[in-house]
């Protein structure tokens, strides 16, 4: 495991140094990822590494913990509400379409949710600018494969050190980093909407994204559904498609 840590930081020294910037951020959640991610940023840059919780009608829970792993790694960090700015924003843009009568009640959450990725990315990279910082994603190797971010979102990153991780890996690490233990035994979720949970919505499991991307058997309708959750968003795995005139 001290390998695996040494690998990343190393590499995450390197990364900053080939960008000639100062060091690095992230946005804390109190989930498993953005712990084990603010663990490894702050151990590459213990000065020049910071924590970002950013509560978005948020569960209380949630905000706790992530002050939780801020306080366990010692990391530099800083609140940042979002939930005005969200609330202003989208009831701007849903009254525009609803004045065109062009609502789709039922892309309704998901366009909720996806702003607020978004708008937690633009926050990032507001920090990351003044600071002169690189943006550090949470993608675990699961959640690549099955394209499960948001596209610009929390997908919207310069880093991405712990893609080839899967959930199981992650979580191995947490425990060798001393994430506080309620965080390595949550339920995974994008707290995007009150009682989401990263399973309920997918329709399959991590321990089955694991086994499939490590090549190992797994029941047919999971198989289903994960290859086509891949097909799917290929899209977000690659930079936009461009139309070449010269
Ligand atoms: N074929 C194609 N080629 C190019 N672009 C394509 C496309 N199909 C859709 N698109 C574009 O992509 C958009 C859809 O992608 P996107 O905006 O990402 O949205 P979408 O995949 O619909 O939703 C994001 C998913 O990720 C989950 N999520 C988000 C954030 C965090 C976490 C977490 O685990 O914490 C999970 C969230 O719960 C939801 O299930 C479309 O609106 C369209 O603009
Ligand atoms: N309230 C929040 N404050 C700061 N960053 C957030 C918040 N919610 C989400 N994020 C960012 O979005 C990323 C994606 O969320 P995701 O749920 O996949 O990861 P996680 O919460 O760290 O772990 P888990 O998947 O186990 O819940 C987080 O890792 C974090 O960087
Ligand atoms: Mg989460």
């Amino acid at each position: 495991m001290e390998k695996t840590v040494q690998i990343i930081t190393s590499w995450l020294r390197e990364q900053v140094e080939q960008a000639r910037v100062k060091g690095l951020i992230v946005g804390v959640s109190g989930g498993l990822d953005s712990a084990v991610v603010a663990n490894l940023i702050k151990r590459a840059f213990p000065n020049d590494s910071l924590g970002v919780i950013m509560p978005l009608k948020s569960n209380p829970i949630d905000i706790k913990d992530a002050e939780k792993v801020v306080q366990a790694c010692k990391i530099n960090h800083m609140t940042i509400d979002l939930t005005e700015t969200h609330q202003i924003m989208y009831k701007e843009i849903q009254n525009q379409i609803k004045a065109e009568q062009a609502w789709n009640e039922e892309r309704d959450r998901i366009a909720d949710a996806n702003l607020r990725a978004r708008l937690r990315m633009s926050t990032l990279y507001t920090i990351a600018t003044n600071y002169n910082y690189l943006v550090v994603g949470t993608d675990n190797a699961a959640e690549w494969f099955t394209g499960y971010f948001t596209k610009y979102g929390d997908g919207g990153v310069d880093l991405q050190p712990i893609v080839d991780l899967t959930k199981k890996e992650v979580r191995e690490l947490a425990a060798y980093l001393h994430v506080p233990t309620e965080v390595i035994e949550k339920n995974p979720s994008a707290d995007l909407w009150a009682g989401q949970t990263d399973e309920k919505e997918m329709g399959t499991t991590y321990d089955y994204i694991d086994a499939y991307i490590s090549g190992q058997p797994i029941p047919e309708k999971d198989r289903k559904v994960i290859e086509r959750m891949h097909e799917q968003t290929e899209h977000k795995r690659n930079i936009a498609t461009q139309l070449r005139l010269k």
